[in-house]
């Protein structure tokens, strides 16, 4: 399947992920079927879609009458109708192995062997889900980030059966709809980004822990130092720049002293216990009661959003 041939999209799960991904689809011409197996779920996907538009209206990033985006997307509860006629899939069902297997298999009933099939799975291994497949070679990880119609990276990671015209079909997609799509070389659990992401997680939080900083101070100093740089260089190029002797020798004093953990993480296993999950329960590590979370986001999208119109008009 070329870029050329995709002309209607199937786009699975209509939550926090698959309302933003039918989006960005719609927002690039294409036709798509929103389907959810949760009629409440559609209902508030469709608002979310709504909402998302409205946002990308007021800051002149539109193209179009928002009216004729929104009725690209069709929402259905209904397998047939939102896979039949299916070119591509993408799926952003709960991250759950069985689930997940069990969900190709069922689209698997409904389009031919030529349809690319992409999960948007946080880490799981596309592998695993393949060895489910009658086709397994047009299948691949598309691993966006969140918000989805915001965050510029999809992680195109191939499993052993996916075909290199699956991957370069996939990345051509995804760069077609506007997004900045890295194919990975081979699979590995939580691919590239997720690594890193828990990686520096799992040391912030044995920071935090060990009572070296708060979680102000932490984000504080990620925030005005990395985070600014590797926006710019990322972590690789920034050691090159730094010098790689200096790097070496802070390692052979440094690695010894990170967190290693292998287990769950201690201080997410006590947040989750005390039933602190963050801006969902209104507190975590912070205090997200009233409209703090609300606020928060709401200055993030807009400087996601003031991102994405320098990055248009830098292309
Ligand atoms: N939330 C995040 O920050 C990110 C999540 N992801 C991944 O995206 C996937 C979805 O995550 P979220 O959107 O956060 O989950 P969510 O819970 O917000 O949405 C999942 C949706 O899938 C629907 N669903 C469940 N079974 C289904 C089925 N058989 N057919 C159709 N729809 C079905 C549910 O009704 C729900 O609306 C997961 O694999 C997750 O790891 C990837 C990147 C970021
Ligand atoms: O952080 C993100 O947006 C994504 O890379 C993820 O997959 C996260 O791990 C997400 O699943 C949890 O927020």
């Amino acid at each position: 399947m070329s870029l050329s041939s995709i002309h209607t999209i199937a786009n699975l799960g209509a939550g926090t992920m698959g309302h933003a991904t039918a989006l960005q689809f719609a927002l690039h011409g294409y036709p798509v079927y929103l389907l959810d197996t949760d009629s409440t779920a559609l209902q508030r996907g469709m608002a979310a879609i709504q909402h998302d538009l409205t946002t990308f209206q007021e800051t002149d990033l539109l193209t179009e009458d928002p009216a004729v985006i929104l009725a690209r997307i069709q929402p259905t509860t209904d397998n047939a109708t939102a896979l039949t006629s299916a070119d591509f899939v993408i799926e952003s069902v709960v991250e759950d192995l069985t689930v997940k297997q069990q969900v190709w298999q069922t689209v698997e009933q409904f389009v031919g062997p030529e349809v690319l099939c992409a999960t948007n799975t946080s880490g799981l291994s596309p592998t695993a889900i393949q060895e489910t497949l009658t086709h397994p070679e047009r299948f691949v990880v598309a691993h966006f980030w969140n918000p989805a119609q915001l965050m510029p990276l999809v992680e195109v990671v191939p499993g052993e059966h996916t075909s290199k015209a699956t991957v370069d079909t996939t990345v051509a997609l995804m760069n077609h709809i506007g997004k900045h799509a890295v194919p990975l070389q081979k699979e590995s659990l939580g691919f590239v980004g997720n690594r890193i992401q828990l990686a520096v997680l799992r040391e912030a939080l044995h920071i935090i822990d060990d009572g070296i900083a708060t979680p102000e101070a932490v984000d504080d100093i990620i925030k005005y130092s990395l985070g600014r740089r590797w926006s710019l260089v990322g972590p690789v190029a920034s050691a090159d720049l730094g010098g790689l002797d200096i790097f070496k020798n802070i390692s052979a004093y440094l690695y010894a002293d990170l967190a290693n953990d292998t287990g769950t993480d201690p201080a997410l296993t006590k947040k989750v216990a005390a039933n602190q999950l963050g801006l969902k329960t209104g507190q975590g590590f912070y205090n997200w009661t009233g409209d703090a979370g609300k606020q928060v986001v709401a200055q993030r999208d807009r400087d996601l959003l003031n991102l994405l119109k320098t990055d248009q008009e830098h292309h």
